[in-house]
Parts: C-alpha cells; structure tokens; sequence
C-alpha cells in the first residue's frame, strides 16, 4: 500500500480538510509542508506572510499529533521531493487542495501535475472553497458556492496510521522547533501583526459573532473603528487555519439566531453584510483562477497603454509606500500597514485610488509593494481589487477617492492621524487634514515645519485628480472599448444581485469618493 502523503499549501489545519481525511481512509499517512526559496524569492512574497505561516505550522503539527501524526517539513523544489519520496518510499499517493496562487504557485502546480504523471504518482486535488476548476460558464458559479457551503465539513477521523518514513526521511526533514525564523523579502518591521495558528481564528471568529460584529457596519469604513468591528479572519482564510465553510456556517448558525430575535437589528443587518463579503472572496479569486494573466496585464486590454508601467517614478512610489506622500491621512493608513500588516478595505480602496489617480502610478509594482504588506496576501482578491481601484476592468465605476474628504469624515477630530503620525502630535483638528495650509508662524506653534518634520505633498491632490479624469477620458474618447467590457462582464461579472444594492437601483458611491461616469 502506497503512503498517503497530505501535501499542506494554504490550508493549514486539520478540519474540514478533504485531503486529509481522503488520505486517512486510503492508508499510512505522512502530512508534508515543503518551504519552496524560489517561492520566497518572488517579489510579492514577505517576511510577515513567512511568519504567520511559521506560527500556523507549529499548531498544525500539534494538531496532526492529536490524531497520532506529525508534520514532515522539507526545503526544496516541490516535484524534486515527491520524487524522492516516492523512490524513498516505495511509492506515494498525493493528496492536495486546489490553490490559486500567483503565476509562479500556478507554474509549480503545473510542474507537479506533469511531475506526478512521468513518476506514476497518484494526484488527488480537490476544491478548498468555492472556486471553480475548471468553469463553464459564469452563470452557474453562484450555485456551486452555496452548495459547497452547505456542505457537511470533511472531519477526519480522530486517530490515523501514522507512517515511519525511516531514517533518510527524517534527516532530510526540518524538526518543528527548528523551523526558519526568517523566509521572503519585505522585511519591514510588523510589530502588530496578527498571531497565526487556529487557535487565534477561532478567538476572532467567536469574539466577531458574539460581541465584536454588532456594528461592523457602520464601523467597517473608517480605521479608527475596522480594527475592532471587522472580523480580522482574512489572514486565517489566506492561510487557511478555518476554512471558509466553517466560518459561512458558523455565522448562518449565528444569523438565524439573530434573525429570530431582532430581523432589524444592527446585528442582523451586519452579518448579511458580512456574507456578502465571504462570497466575494471566491468571487474575486475566482476570476484570477479563469485568467492568471491578471497578475500582471490589464483586465480590460483596452486600459493598455493607459499608464506606463516602465515610467513609475522610484521617488513617488518610495513616498507612497512608506508613507511620506504630505497627505496626512494617507500616511497615516500606510504607516498603521506597515507596523500592523492590515488595513481595512476603504483604507486599501483609498491608498489605491491615491497611487493609481493622484500619482498616476501603473497598478503593477504598487501592488507588488502592498502584496508584502498584507499579511493577508492573497493574489486572487489583491491583483483583481487593485486593477478595480486602478479603473483597469472596463466595468467597474471609477473610484477616485478624495483623501482629505475621507480625513475629515473618518477620522474628523485628527486622533488616527497624531497617533501614526507623531510629528503632527501637537497639530489641531482645523489644521490636520491639509497641514500644508498652515502658516509658518502656525507651523512653529505647533512644533513642526513642513519640509523638515513633515513633507510637503508630493501633489496637489485636488488638480491631479482633476488630471487623472482627464487622462481617462482622453483614452476612452480615442478607443472603442465596448467589445472588450462586454468580454470581460460575461467572463468576471457577478450575476448575483449585486448584495447592498440601494434600493433605487442606482449604485451610490460611498461617500468622499468622486465618480467618473463617461
Ligand atoms: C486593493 C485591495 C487589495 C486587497 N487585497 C486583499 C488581500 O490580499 N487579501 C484579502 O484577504 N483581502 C484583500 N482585500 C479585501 C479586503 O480589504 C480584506 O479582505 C479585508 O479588509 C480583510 O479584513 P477582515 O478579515 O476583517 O474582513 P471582513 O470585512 O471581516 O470580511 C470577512 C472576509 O471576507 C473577505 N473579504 C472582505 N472584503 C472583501 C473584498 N472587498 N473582496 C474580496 N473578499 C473580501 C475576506 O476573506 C475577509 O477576511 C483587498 C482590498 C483592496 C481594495
């Protein structure tokens, strides 16, 4: 009987985990997570990503004991192992979730596929939530999500037959306790990052639903309040510690609850917002899955051109990306990033729209940058978002957020910007919106000069959104894009009603957002 290996990507747990369970049934299991350095070497990979994994590991292998297990880690090229394995130990079958990763994750997936058919290697993928490999036809994808939602959890059995791969085997392994401290590039300091592991999941999934989600409504927009009231699960759905199907009926079992006793509550109008959410992360992924060239190229092939990818000014990214950009608050929603590896989703809309608009960055290499931010990183939903914010799908309205508007109405008395922005501690709410206005004989008062302590802004942002509109409506007067909006909407489109839809029909803009319909 061959030895069932468990091949641990981003799913890592022990329930609701289909591989897992498959190979427990089929025979002797040997659970494998392989540290891949060319994967570690690719410009969206980061330190943070590293060390969430790193933490998720530990718990992982502790719970692999339970059930009589272990956690086999190994360095190397991935197919380079399971042929080893499989010689070493006189044949494997592999079991894996499905993952849809950035181009080099779906490259090595290929190379395995091949890999396993040349060494008479059994591969089992199976679908990890609810993306679709591969999919007909958009109109059907809402039905295969709920379907997969509502379906039972895969529980693996309480004990296994573990296997002793034998000496080789385990010298070639790195022991639990000695895994890498540090893995990936990014190694901005994040001293506020969010523990891994599934311990920590589960606290956060049962402090949202029991006390924290109550206003994740109206709180979720600004950052002085979505630390608190947004579920903060996305790093455990990356990485997979809980899996998404555990969470949707976890919260369903929490909303029919609710719905029983307060239909109008805050609490029941939350978690319908907060589904939505778990459904568009499928959603999003899902487009990467039908096109991985959107990575790197537009959606829309008629936005080529639009911005020059070869032309990104090294000094205005460098400005954006460590927050020094002159304009407080979007400095201040870069700087709690960098220290804490989150940012709720206005926030990312907004330093976005700032980069691609205001700046007039091509999305490529800011993206990459924020990938190395997030601890959350997942390429599906960040290179599909960002090319949304950018105005590069055809489809979507362009948002063209107004960064001092969004100052004022999220965080209108300045305390979110003094606390990231120390040199603006002693700067009052009239003036810390546009400190840029200050007179000189303001700016001794209050401790900083501009320039020296603070930077001047690298734009004007009020006449580079003004330029922005006006580029994008040049591109669009001297093309014909219709053809392409049509092949990207049946492609990518939701065909869901659109969740929160207000009820004229009309989707408003959230506020502080100028729109561009042409
Ligand atoms: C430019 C940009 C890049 C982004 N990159 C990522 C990324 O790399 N990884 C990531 O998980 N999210 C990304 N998001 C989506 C969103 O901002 C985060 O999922 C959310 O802020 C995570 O916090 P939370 O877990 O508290 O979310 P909650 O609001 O509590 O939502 C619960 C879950 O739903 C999913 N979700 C929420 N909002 C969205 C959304 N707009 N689109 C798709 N799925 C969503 C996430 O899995 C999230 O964990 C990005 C958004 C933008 C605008």
């Amino acid at each position: 009987m061959s030895a069932q290996l468990v091949w641990y990507k981003r799913d890592l747990r022990t329930a609701d985990h289909a591989p897992l369970a498959r190979a427990m049934a089929e025979g002797p299991v040997l659970p494998v997570y392989v540290i891949e350095p060319d994967y570690w070497r690719q410009p969206d990979t980061a330190q943070r990503h590293w060390a969430f994994i790193r933490e998720s590991l530990i718990e992982l292998d502790a719970a692999l004991a339970e059930r009589g297990l272990r956690l086999w880690v190994f360095e190397g090229e991935a197919m380079a192992i399971f042929r080893w394995l499989n010689a070493a130990l006189g044949g494997i079958t592999l079991h894996a979730h499905e993952e849809t990763g950035n181009a080099w994750t779906h490259q090595r997936d290929r190379t395995v596929r091949r890999g396993c058919r040349e060494a008479g290697i059994a591969l089992h993928e199976v679908p990890q939530f609810g993306v679709v490999r591969p999919l007909a036809s958009r109109d059907e994808w809402a039905g295969h999500w709920e379907r997969r939602m509502k379906a039972q959890p895969v529980c693996p059995p309480a004990t296994a037959r573990a296997l002793d791969p034998g000496a080789a085997v385990h010298a070639a392994t790195i022991p639990i306790d000695r895994l890498p401290a540090e893995r990936g590039g990014g190694r901005v300091a994040c001293p506020g990052r969010q523990p891994g592991g599934r311990a920590a999941g589960e606290s956060l999934l049962a402090s949202f639903l029991a006390t924290r989600g109550e206003t994740y409504r109206q709180g979720m927009a600004s950052p002085v309040s979505a630390g608190e009231v947004c579920s903060r699960l996305s790093p455990h759905i990356a990485y997979g510690t809980l899996s998404l199907r555990e969470i949707v009926q976890t919260h369903r079992r929490r909303w029919m609850a609710l719905k029983a006793e307060a239909p109008r509550s805050h609490w029941a109008r939350s978690l319908k917002s907060f589904e939505s959410r778990l459904h568009w992360h499928c959603h999003f992924i899902q487009k990467l899955e039908d096109e991985p060239a959107l990575e790197w190229r537009n959606m829309h092939r008629g936005y080529d051109g639009l911005r020059d990818e070869s032309q990104t000014d090294p000094e205005r990214l460098a400005a954006w990306i460590e927050g020094r950009t002159g304009l407080p608050f979007v400095d201040a929603c870069m700087r709690q990033l960098r220290a804490e590896g989150w940012i709720n989703f206005r926030m990312r809309a907004m330093l976005v729209a700032v980069s691609s608009y205001h700046l007039w960055m091509h999305w490529r290499e800011p993206a990459q940058a924020l990938a190395r931010l997030f601890t959350d990183y997942e390429p599906g939903i960040h290179y599909c978002q960002f090319q949304m914010q950018s105005g590069t799908t055809g489809i979507n309205t362009l948002r063209i957020y107004n960064p001092v508007k969004q100052s004022r109405d999220q965080d209108p008395d300045g305390a979110y910007i003094r606390h990231w922005l120390p040199a603006l501690a002693a700067v009052p709410g009239e003036w810390i919106h546009e400190p840029w206005r200050m007179p000189g004989g303001l700016q001794r008062r209050y401790g900083v000069r501009l320039g020296r302590d603070y930077p001047w802004p690298v734009v004007d942002h009020e006449q580079a959104a003004r330029d922005a509109r006006a580029r994008i409506k040049a591109h669009r007067e001297q093309r014909d894009l219709a053809r392409e909006s049509a092949r990207v909407r049946r492609q990518h489109a939701s065909r869901s009603p659109a969740p929160e839809r207000p009820r004229s029909g009309r989707r408003r803009p959230p506020p502080g957002q100028g729109t561009l319909d042409l």
